[in-house]
């Protein structure tokens, strides 16, 4: 059941979370010529991610960084994992996507920033990280944080390991997804995309929203297609939101070029830290819950 309960330690936490770090990881993941699930540049930004996280959850004996290697290509999905105090078997996934695309072919020397698409997402889900080992934050259920190698080559890296955890039975209660958080294309805020997600889930997100970020304006759209790796955890049986920059059409249209910058979504993340509160409330609203 979604009963939102945490208001005490949810809204501290909120309070911490500053734009400006969701900014500095865009542009550190930026500098990459290219994250292509291929190419040098997608393989040292997994291993760049990975050490981040590992030096965010200093200190933090339940925290564990991992990589997760995919056999047919090079680029690995970074996960890091607050193990749960006393219902460590039930487990909650933030998502966002590592790598990056051209759609006129990448090559090693290929420019995809990607600062959008999904720089943007992994920078969210890293400031919820920080923000949670800032404020001591220790979930009674496991929060895995997740960031896929191959979405944009067909959603490839979430997919292995959406099956691995179906295949080992891991109890995944639910799975928010961030890919481009940072274009404000359209009018509302936040639009709640129904199409290969939970519409359980999706009522619970927009509760989140009007209960914490009650300023904020909140749409729905369609994507039509499996548009991010929610979709391969929705294919798995398990429960899914993408909460998504813009209505369909209106989303950033630079993505998959060289022009896909942090300057381009106007040098600021204003527009990704209300999806990282988004994220931070869902992961701790559902993070606390004992078995
Ligand atoms: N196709 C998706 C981007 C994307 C997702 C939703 C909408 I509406 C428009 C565009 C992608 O490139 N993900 O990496
Ligand atoms: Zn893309
Ligand atoms: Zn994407």
């Amino acid at each position: 059941s979604y009963v939102i309960d945490q208001q005490a330690v949810v809204t501290p936490l909120l309070n911490q979370m500053q734009a400006s770090n969701i900014g500095q990881t865009i542009t550190d993941l930026s500098a990459y010529v290219n994250r292509y699930y291929q190419t040098a540049g997608g393989v040292n930004s997994s291993d760049w991610l990975k050490q981040r996280w590992t030096t965010l959850a200093a200190g933090r004996a339940d925290i564990t960084v991992e990589q997760f290697t995919h056999a047919s290509w090079k680029q690995k999905s970074v996960i890091a994992t607050i193990k749960g105090t006393d219902n460590a078997s039930e487990v909650v996934v933030l998502g966002a996507h590592l790598d990056s695309i051209n759609q006129a072919g990448t090559t090693e020397a290929t420019r995809a920033p990607g600062a959008d698409d999904d720089a943007s997402g992994v920078a969210s889900i890293t400031e919820v990280l920080r923000t949670m080992v800032a404020g001591g934050y220790k979930p009674r259920r496991t929060i895995k944080f997740m960031a896929y190698a191959a979405e944009e080559v067909g959603l490839r890296g979430s997919q292995e390991i959406a099956t691995s955890y179906a295949n080992a039975g891991v109890n995944v209660v639910g799975v928010m997804q961030l890919d481009m958080t940072n274009y404000k294309g359209s009018v509302n805020d936040i639009y709640i995309y129904t199409d290969y997600t939970d519409s359980a889930q999706n009522t619970f997100v927009t509760n989140l929203i009007q209960t914490y970020l009650p300023t904020l304006k909140v749409g729905t759209d369609k994507c039509g297609y499996g548009c991010s790796d929610h979709a391969s955890w929705t294919a798995k049986g398990y429960y899914a939101s993408l909460p998504f920059e813009a209505a369909f059409n209106q989303d950033n249209p630079y993505i998959h070029t060289a022009n896909d910058t942090f300057a381009n979504s106007g040098n600021q993340a204003d527009h990704s830290l209300k999806f990282a509160r988004l994220a931070l409330a869902y992961a701790v609203e559902l993070g606390s819950d004992g078995a």
